[in-house]
C-alpha cells in the first residue's frame, strides 16, 4: 500500500512555542560544550543564534535534533518531548541544514529535493517493486510538491542539473529546499550564508523571510552580523558554551559583554580574568624596568 501524507504542516498559534529547549548540557568527555542553555523559538519568529567560534552553536543544533543527546536536559517541539533519533525529529517537524554543504552530488536538484520527502511518504516494499497506481500516484504528488519548492526557491529551471554543477550559493538553496521538503514547523539553518556573496546573502536573508511568511518557525546560526540584526526578531548569545545574552537586535548589539565576547577583550566575571590581569601586571612591570634602565634617553 502506497500512502502520501503530503500536507503541509498546519502553521501553530501565533505565540505557541514552537521549541523549548530547557536546562541543555552536553559534555564531552571533561569538556562541557554547551552547559544550562534554555532557548525557546514562538510560532511565526526567526530567531538567531550567535557567539565566537567554538561556542557550542552547532552543538546545541545537534542536540535539539537528536544528532546528539543531550547530557542534561530536555527538548520539546510544540510541547511533546523530541525523540533521540534524528530521522524522528524530522518526522515530528524540525529540519536542519548543515554547516558544510550534504546534498548527493551525483543526483539532480530535483532528486535531492524527493530524498528530503521521505519522511513524509511510506512507499512500501511491494508497492515500489510492483509498480502499481497507489505508487505511481504517490510518486507524482512528490514530485509535485517538490517542483513547488523548487519554484519557490529560485530553481526550477535546474531540476534536471546535477547538483554538484550549481553555483555554491544555489546549492545553499537547494539545501534549504530539501529540509523544507520534510514540510517541517520549524526549521534550523547552520550557517546558511557562509561562503556567499552579498548578493547572495541578500537573496537568503528574502528567501528566509518567505519561508518565515509561509508558517515555518527558523532559528539560524550565523556569524554574519548584519544578516543576523537585519533578520532575527530575537537573538541569543552563546559564549563558552552558556548563553550571555539574549533579546531583540538594538538590545544585543548594544550589550558590551557581546561585544566584550566578539573582540577576545574579558567581560566582568568571565574566566581567564585573573590570567589577564597577571599578564597585565607583568608587562607593567616589565615597562618600569626598562625605563629605569640606563642609557635608556640615549636610545630615543
Ligand atoms: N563530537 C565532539 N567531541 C568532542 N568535542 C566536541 C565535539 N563537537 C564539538 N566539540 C567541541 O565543543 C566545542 C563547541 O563546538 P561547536 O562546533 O559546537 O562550536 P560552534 O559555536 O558551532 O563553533 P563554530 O562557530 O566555529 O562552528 C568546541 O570546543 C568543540 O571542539
Amino acid at each position: 500500500m502506497t500512502t502520501d501524507t503530503t500536507t503541509t504542516a498546519a502553521p501553530a498559534p501565533t505565540g505557541e512555542k514552537v521549541l523549548e529547549a530547557r536546562g541543555v548540557t552536553m559534555r564531552f568527555g571533561g569538556l562541557t560544550a554547551v552547559r544550562n542553555v534554555d532557548l525557546h523559538v514562538n510560532a511565526g519568529e526567526i530567531v538567531g543564534l550567535i557567539g565566537p567560534n567554538g561556542a557550542g552553536k552547532t552543538t546545541f543544533f545537534n542536540c535539539l535534533t537528536g544528532l546528539y543527546i543531550p547530557t542534561e536536559g530536555e527538548v520539546r517541539y510544540k510541547g511533546t518531548v523530541l525523540p533521540p533519533k534524528s530521522f524522528k525529529v524530522t518526522a515530528a517537524g524540525v529540519a536542519r541544514t548543515f554547516q558544510n554543504i550534504r546534498l548527493f552530488a551525483n543526483m539532480t536538484v530535483l532528486e535531492n529535493v524527493l530524498v528530503g520527502r521521505h519522511t513524509r511518504t511510506k512507499e512500501g516494499f511491494w508497492s515500489a517493486v510492483l509498480r502499481g497506481p497507489g505508487f505511481h500516484k504517490a510518486e507524482a504528488t512528490s514530485r509535485e510538491r517538490a517542483m513547488e519548492l523548487l519554484e519557490f526557491i529560485g530553481l526550477e529551471k535546474k531540476a534536471d542539473h546535477l547538483a554538484r554543477n550549481l553555483p555554491y550559493g544555489e546549492q545553499r538553496k537547494l539545501e534549504i529546499a530539501r529540509a523544507l521538503a520534510s514540510e517541517p514547523g520549524l526549521l534550523l539553518l547552520d550557517e546558511p550564508t557562509a561562503g556567499m556573496n552579498p548578493q547572495e546573502t541578500r537573496a537568503t536573508e528574502e528567501l528566509v523571510f518567505a519561508i518565515r511568511d509561509k508558517g515555518i518557525a527558523v532559528l539560524v546560526i550565523e556569524h554574519d552580523m548584519r544578516f543576523i540584526f537585519n533578520l532575527c526578531d530575537r537573538v541569543a548569545v552563546l559564549v563558552q558554551g552558556e548563553k550571555l545574552v539574549e533579546g531583540d537586535s538594538a538590545t544585543v548589539q548594544g550589550d558590551e559583554r557581546v561585544v566584550a565576547a566578539y573582540l577576545g577583550e574579558p567581560f566582568e566575571n568571565a574566566p581567564g580574568d585573573e590570567e589577564v590581569a597577571e599578564v597585565e601586571a607583568a608587562e607593567a612591570k616589565a615597562e618600569t624596568t626598562t625605563d629605569a634602565a640606563p642609557g635608556k634617553e640615549n636610545d630615543r
